[in-house]
């Protein structure tokens, strides 16, 4: 694709930017009010964001202009950020995690759900390819050094016998092949002979004839119906790598290798250009500074009698002073805003009136209070429109005729660098007279006590923000260690792990269509693996992709994820750290045992996986079996001491500051089997992974038998959705790839694979028993979020009953 279409793109999302952010400022004016007002604004607004994100994700994986590409990012970021604040709003208006898309919003906006579903930004990834790669390469490197060699597929080990069997039976085959063949040319050779003899009839060419043509007319409808099937998409085509899609992705790639060459001249020219800014106009812009400031000092000293007090750095310099009056106006404003204070006034009365108020008009405000709704104040929505606007003013509307290279503007360039220089400058020049004005303080203060009169002790001097509300920092324990020498340590004893690259979209699933009518009724639904995935892009990847969106977004420190055995834990893990380039620290019990012994070296053990977490971030520390520090009795066979990490597990995650792209993540097949109590300190968000939905088993089957060549119209797909209802993906994953070896597929084409044959595969193996359905599910009721939804429900239920008796007697 060109310049142009980026170009067209993002003026168009630039428009959607508009429209979204005033509708965003309208939920805000909105203010308090019912939760079924917030509703549908909230969910629409949710898959605007979506759609947003997903333009922006691509116009900036492929827009050359790297200024543009600034500004683009901003929005990106801010979007995403915004996106993430909606979907905090949404969990606390349902009371649940999942987000169901309203039918008619997605109408509205002509989208289907898998499309309202956020996408996660290339740049994540992208923009550490470098780090990354190299960062998996010394992991591999130290672990080869070690003697672990990454695992490769494993070759066929076969016994003597074996081997003697299958060259048997081939050459029986070969045999039997031959024999056939020459039993089929000695019956033709007598058919021959038999006709020579005889002369053909007529009758006999007809016969062949109306075969014949039955054949060929059976045959042309045949394939009449697959491409008309094929047409309508009641068919998939056969799976084969595009080339048209490979030639789409190359010239993506091109793009990508342009937009480098294009950076590092953009980063060349702001070096080249702020040195030549500064020798050219440095000691003008220094004298132009120091003379205004001089000026400035000896107006406000006649004037008032005092010398004035330069702010620090931090609170904006002599800029800062000269706009004060201003600021200090703002500042006021902002102290006593009238709305604050009307607040106030209206609680302090509320107050009283609820004093005197009856048991009945209580329990309606109550209620109210329950049923009622707003939205808490956003850290990105601002900056969003302060770049859209920006976007707007520069390059919006202008004219890029004649910069088909899309090449950086320099004027833009001096102009960004002269602000900088005379910035550097004044900060400098501050300083100088910030000392000047000392010396000069000083010196009036010996004057006025030489005159007699009371000197004022020279004020010591305060901090602005001088005691600021930092954390108890933790003793290092490693001061003299670089990071890549932790880093060995921990890849050495196996903490730090590699992982498989997967992509979260690789988890398959279905969204549940049906939730948001459920939720009209009144009923909570049942959540689809489609809904899973939304989930751990919304809590786990995006947040952790980047630090701008880490430090202003909701913040999320752990995540548990459970299910059954085969679920597809491990690969939403995986997925997670692949997506955000992250590195994995595990710290399952089984594979801590042994390590770090004693309690010092459990100490150093927590110090180092919080310590390099950092360094490295976006990091993932994952513990699998994470029920098992919290279990009540450890069975006398488990030999992994899983209660090591039991007491500083909380410290790690509570460990984790908004600022650490770092993030914990539970796995387990039976939470129920932990102290819940101590459980839910840990984790703060809960994912349940459900059963395979019907939806979500078809669209499995249907890929993953699509990719291996095995659909076809014999397979009755539906029945075995239906049949597999009771396996996890996992399994039958396993079951599939059992009865696809390379011989069953070499067959394929003259024996179509049937779901009987995949059924008989599966039902060998474990099904997930209906107990363990019944203990997730009773589990899941008692998640926090979901006890806080039902005492909710429960009391609003209790004060609607108690209004409508007391309005009954009062009758
Ligand atoms: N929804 C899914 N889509 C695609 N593949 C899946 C899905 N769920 C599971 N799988 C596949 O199933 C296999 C098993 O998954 P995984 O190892 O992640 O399960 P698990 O829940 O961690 O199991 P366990 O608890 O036994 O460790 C993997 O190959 C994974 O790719």
């Amino acid at each position: 694709m060109s310049n142009k279409t980026y170009n067209d793109l993002i003026c168009e999302t630039s428009e959607l930017i508009v429209e979204t952010t005033q509708a965003d400022e309208a939920v805000f004016e909105v203010g308090s009010a019912e939760k079924s007002t917030f509703e549908p604004l909230l969910c629409e607004l949710r898959v605007r964001y979506t759609i947003l994100l997903s333009r922006l994700d691509t116009v900036y994986d492929q827009i050359l202009h790297p200024q543009k590409r600034l500004i683009i990012k901003r929005l990106l970021e801010a979007c995403l950020g915004r996106l993430l604040e909606i979907k905090q709003e949404l969990v606390e208006l349902h009371l649940s995690d999942f987000t169901f898309d309203d039918d008619e919003v997605l109408q509205k906006l002509s989208l289907t759900p898998l499309e309202a579903e956020p996408c996660v930004p290339q740049y994540f990834v992208r923009e550490r390819e470098e780090d990354i790669k190299k960062r998996r390469e010394f992991i591999i490197e130290t672990l080869r050094k070690l003697g672990y060699e990454p695992p490769k597929p494993k070759p066929l080990v076969l016994t003597e016998q074996q081997a003697v069997i299958i060259i048997q039976s081939h050459e029986r085959a070969r045999q039997g092949r031959l024999r056939g063949q020459f039993m089929k040319e000695i019956r033709l050779l007598k058919e021959k002979g038999r006709d020579q003899k005889g002369e053909m009839s007529a009758s006999a060419a007809t016969a062949i004839q109306r075969v014949w043509r039955g054949f060929i007319a059976r045959r042309a409808t045949r394939r009449r119906k697959q491409e008309e099937q094929l047409l309508i998409g009641m068919q998939l085509p056969p799976y084969i790598e595009s080339k048209a899609m490979e030639r789409a992705e190359q010239v993506k790639q091109n793009r990508r290798d342009r937009q480098k060459e294009l950076e590092k001249e953009f980063q060349d020219a702001l070096e080249k250009t702020e040195e030549r800014v500064k020798s050219k106009h440095g000691a003008k812009i220094n004298e132009r500074i120091s003379d205004e400031l001089r000026r400035w000092i000896l107006e406000y000293y006649e004037r008032t009698g005092k010398l004035p007090e330069l702010p620090s750095e931090e609170g904006g310099g002599s800029r800062a002073m000269f706009s004060r009056q201003g600021t200090r106006m703002d500042s006021d404003l902002s102290k006593s805003s009238p709305v604050s204070s009307k607040d106030s006034k209206r609680s302090k009365e509320s107050k009283d009136k609820k004093s005197n108020k009856t048991e009945d008009a209580k329990n309606k405000d109550e209620a109210e209070d329950l049923k009622t709704f707003k939205c808490n104040p956003s850290s990105f929505l601002k900056d969003l429109i302060e770049a859209n606007e920006e976007y707007e003013d520069i390059w919006k509307f202008r004219d890029d005729g004649n910069n088909q290279n899309e090449k950086y503007d320099s004027d833009m360039v001096e102009r960004e660098k002269m602000l900088k220089v005379e910035q550097e400058i004044r900060n400098i020049v501050d300083e100088t007279m910030r000392s000047e004005l000392e010396l000069l303080q000083a010196a009036l203060d010996r004057d006025r006590a030489h005159k007699g009169k009371k000197s004022k002790k020279p004020q010591k001097k305060v901090r602005r923000g001088g005691k600021k509300n930092k954390k108890k920092k933790e003793k290092d324990l490693t001061p003299d260690r670089t990071t890549e020498s932790l880093f060995e340590e921990l890849v050495t004893n196996g903490i730090i792990r590699p992982y498989p690259p997967v992509k979260i979209d690789d988890f398959i699933g279905e969204k549940s269509f049906v939730g948001s009518e459920y939720r009209k009724e009144g009923r909570e639904p049942t959540p689809c693996l489609g809904d899973i995935r939304q989930l751990v892009k919304e809590y786990c990847i995006l947040p952790l992709g980047s630090e701008t969106i880490r430090a202003s977004a909701p913040l999320i420190r752990s995540v548990l994820i459970t299910g059954p055995s085969g679920s597809g834990k491990k690969m939403l893990v995986y997925a997670i750290c692949h997506e955000t380039g992250a590195t994995l620290f595990d710290l399952s019990p089984a594979n801590i045992v042994g390590k770090y012994p004693g309690k010092s070296g459990l100490i150093m053990l927590i110090h180092l996986v919080m310590k390099v977490s950092r360094l490295l971030q976006p990091s993932v520390i994952w513990m699998d079996d994470a029920e098992k520090p919290f279990v009540k009795k450890i069975p006398k066979t488990d030999k992994t001491d899983p209660k090591r990490l039991k007491k500083d597990l909380v410290k790690i995650i509570k460990g984790i500051c908004p600022e650490d792209c770092v993030l914990f993540v539970g796995t387990s097949k039976t939470p129920w089997e932990a102290e819940q109590k101590l459980l839910f300190q840990c984790y703060s968000k809960v994912i349940q992974i459900p059963r395979g939905d019907y939806g979500s088993i078809s669209l499995m089957w249907r890929t993953k038998l699509h990719r291996a060549g095995a659909l076809s119209p014999r397979l009755e797909l539906s029945c075995l959705s239906r049949l597999s209802d009771s396996y996890t993906i996992g399994t039958l994953l396993s079951a599939l790839e059992t009865i696809l070896t390379t011989k069953r597929r070499l067959q394929l084409r003259v024996c179509a694979l049937t779901a009987h044959e995949i059924a008989l595969q599966f039902s060998l193996l474990e099904p997930v028993y209906v107990e363990y359905d019944t203990a997730a599910e009773s589990w899941w009721s008692k998640t926090p979020m979901e006890r806080r939804r039902q005492r909710i429900l429960q009391r609003l239920l209790e004060l609607e009953q108690e209004i409508e008796e007391r309005a009954a007697a009062g009758k």
